[in-house]
């Protein structure tokens, strides 16, 4: 892990002069910036932008830094977050009975290329402890009834505040989390829809597409938000599909498909990669 190497991410309203006044500000301390981005969203004219930069001693110099952010954010209003890459964020995994995503993740965590620590998986089925144990993660089963789900979000959200968890991943996890649990956890929480939304919302989307006569079926990964899936979308994707495919074929067509797309959206999340822009996001893969 690169102990020097930095992320800054900005946002405000567009106005020249302000990648200028942020580079110059990285060269005077000391960093050299490695990868940069930046979008000017065309409706309002809103500026984002993503750094990575490598600093000599970072973690000493980080307030230095910091405090020499201010008056450039203060002069152009930004909106900013400064990362050490080598603070790796705490995601806890949620599932179900559908485990093809969180073997994903956790295949692609053990090779190395997730950067997070995963202290818990959570399920509301037991079926996924034989999964899970392999990786010595330690598998939380908390089940749900209509008449238990209060005090099931709440022994979850307490979890969540024993392991320090940053991030929640919904690998195919068939519960709607309440509004309460989202504002209680009070961070990102990241689903796997099995249909490229804005079509088929809920459950069951692949039964509703064969109904329907689709020529494709997708996945889109989103952050959560109360109203059901219909979070900022961070990434989509496709696959063709015809008459002669029942609904048993679109649900393992469309397997390969979420796994690939929730592990793009987990990963670029993890790596400060994703900007949400109202219900929309900004992502500089
Ligand atoms: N607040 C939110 N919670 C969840 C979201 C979301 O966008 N906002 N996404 C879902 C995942 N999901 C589709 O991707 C989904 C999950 C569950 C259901 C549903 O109707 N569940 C029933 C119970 C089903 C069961 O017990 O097997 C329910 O909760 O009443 C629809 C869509 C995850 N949560």
């Amino acid at each position: 892990m690169n102990t020097e190497r930095a992320r800054l991410l900005l946002t405000c309203a567009d106005r020249p002069g302000v990648v200028a006044a942020v580079t110059q500000l990285l060269y005077e301390q000391g960093a050299n910036v490695v990868d940069s981005h930046q979008h000017t969203e065309p409706d309002d004219l809103r500026f984002f932008m993503r750094l990575e930069f490598d600093l000599p001693g970072l973690e000493s110099r980080l307030p230095l830094l910091e405090r020499a952010m201010e008056p450039v954010a203060e002069r152009f209003g930004l909106q900013w977050r400064l990362t050490p890459a080598a603070r790796v964020k705490r995601m806890a995994l949620f599932v179900s009975k559908q485990d093809h995503c969180l073997q994903e993740l956790l295949w692609l965590w053990k090779k190395g290329e997730l950067a997070a620590h995963i202290p818990l998986v959570v399920s509301n089925h037991a079926d996924a402890r034989e999964v899970v144990a392999p990786f010595g993660i330690p598998l939380h089963h908390v089940p749900v009834t209509a008449e238990t789900k209060v005090s099931a979000e709440a022994a979850t959200l307490e979890l969540m505040r024993e392991h320090q968890v940053d991030l929640i991943v919904l690998a195919r996890y068939m519960q709607i989390l309440s509004g309460d649990f989202i504002t209680r956890f009070g961070g990102p929480i990241i689903n796997i829809h099995h249909s490229f939304l804005p079509a088929f919302v809920g459950a069951n989307p692949y039964a509703q597409a064969h109904t329907r006569g689709v020529k494709l079926i997708g996945a889109t990964a989103h952050y959560v938000t109360a109203e059901l899936d219909a979070g900022p979308i961070i990434e989509q994707d496709v696959h063709r599909v015809g008459h002669r495919n029942a609904v048993e074929e679109l649900v393992r067509i469309g397997r390969r498909v979420e796994r690939t797309v929730l592990a793009r959206a987990v990963a670029w999340h993890l790596e400060d990669r994703v900007l949400p822009h109202g219900n929309k996001t900004v992502v500089f893969a």
